[in-house]
């Protein structure tokens, strides 16, 4: 007997072909145009690409917390702990939200009322998850305010928002988003508006967090060098679409689509930034390309790989790519990109091999059996 074919392994999510469409003034936008990706209990999963690229609204249209409208999950299923929240009803939707899966956002004055007290606000959401006394809300939540690294938090807890910091707030829309216990953790840029200062901490804090309770992390950023410090597995994401997903070493020691490979190329350090990058697709962008129009592969046009094919057609599927290290029979945890030349009649070496003449012996590395100097 042999096993049901492809059933697909349990992740605690499972994210395919997501599309989600904002209806504006000026045509209809669409901001994700069916990406997929899994993230697994204890898993870091970063979402990165550069400004525009549909992020955000990836990660908010998981629970659904996109304004409709004029926001519009067109299709796609979102399989979280087994069951869809894309077709979920409001009412199931909202005890997920929070409880099971929570947000943390760039702002954090998003997740904080300003006219009650962390304290307030806190012992709310704690109650809201369990049937527990006040007194022990409160103990509890003097106990998650000195987890997420508070200091005095017995007296901080009756601050109101204004009193403290950013990166005060910042933490305490953690530990809001901890109240719940969730399985999952979005956060959405969760350091950009801090202190630079500050940003490591507030980063570090989640990774214990994650690390200590395992739970899912879902981190979007456009800081390349906090992807390689923290994910485990990365998907590239450009113009609403996944252009390479795969281990964070696959994607950072082979990268893959041209596109990726651009964006890491254009780091010579470790402290990458996107936005200038993003500032200048911005402003090369056709403005009618930010309405649906496009054939072939979206990047074809900044591509300097580009063949005929890569201008017919839709946007190419996610092929494997030959060098990963991690690609398993399980799609999902596969390293692949999407681009012609990875796909059956491609050649990888037109993108590979130019990198390897670039960066000559570099690479060579492994296979020379470490001939370093
Ligand atoms: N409310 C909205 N109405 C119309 N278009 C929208 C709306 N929200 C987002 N978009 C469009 O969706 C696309 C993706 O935006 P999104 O905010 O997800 O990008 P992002 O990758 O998170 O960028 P950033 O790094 O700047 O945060 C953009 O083209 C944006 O203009
Ligand atoms: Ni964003």
């Amino acid at each position: 007997m042999t096993d049901p074919p492809a059933a697909p392994r349990d992740s605690l999510l499972h994210v395919e072909d997501l599309r989600t469409r904002f209806h504006t003034d000026a045509g209809t936008v669409t901001a994700v145009d069916g990406i997929s990706f899994d993230l697994d209990d204890g898993e870091t999963v970063c979402l990165v690409g550069e400004s525009g690229s549909g992020k955000t609204v990836a990660a908010e249209s998981l629970t659904r917390l996109i304004d409709d409208p004029p926001g519009e999950i067109v299709s796609g299923t979102v399989r979280f702990d087994g069951r869809d929240l894309a077709t979920a009803s409001e009412a199931e939707l909202r005890a997920v939200r929070g409880d099971r899966i929570a947000h943390v956002f760039q702002n954090p004055q998003r997740a904080l009322n300003p006219v009650y007290s962390v304290g307030w606000q806190l012992l709310e959401a704690i109650q809201l998850h369990d049937d527990v006394s006040k007194a022990d809300a409160r103990a509890r939540a003097i106990d998650l305010l000195d987890r997420v690294g508070i200091p005095d938090p017995a007296t901080r807890i009756d601050d109101y928002p204004h009193e403290l910091s950013g990166g005060m707030q910042q933490r305490v829309a953690i530990a809001m988003a901890l109240a719940g216990e969730p399985d999952l953790l979005v956060a959405d840029e969760p350091t950009t508006a801090l202190d630079v200062t500050i940003q490591s901490q507030v980063l570090r804090l989640l990774e214990s967090i994650q690390s200590a309770s395992g739970l899912g992390l879902l981190l979007v950023t456009h800081d390349l060098g906090v992807v390689a410090e923290v994910a485990d597995r990365v998907v590239v994401m450009y113009d609403g679409t996944v252009m390479e997903r795969g281990s964070v070493h696959d994607v950072f020691e082979r990268p893959s689509h041209p596109y990726t490979r651009a964006l890491l190329d254009a780091i010579p350090g470790r402290d990458v930034d996107l936005t200038p990058t993003a500032a200048r697709d911005v402003a090369d962008r056709d403005p009618s390309s930010a309405t649906d129009s496009t054939t072939g592969c979206r990047f074809r046009s900044r591509c300097p790989h580009a063949v005929d094919a890569c201008r017919e057609g839709d946007q190419p599927p996610l092929h494997p790519t030959p060098d990963a290290t991690t690609s398993a029979p399980d799609g999902a945890r596969a390293h692949v990109a999407a681009c012609v030349h990875f796909g059956p009649d491609g050649d990888p070496d037109v993108v590979v091999d130019s990198a390897k003449s670039a960066d000559s012996g570099a690479s060579a590395d492994e296979s020379a059996g470490g001939d370093r100097r």
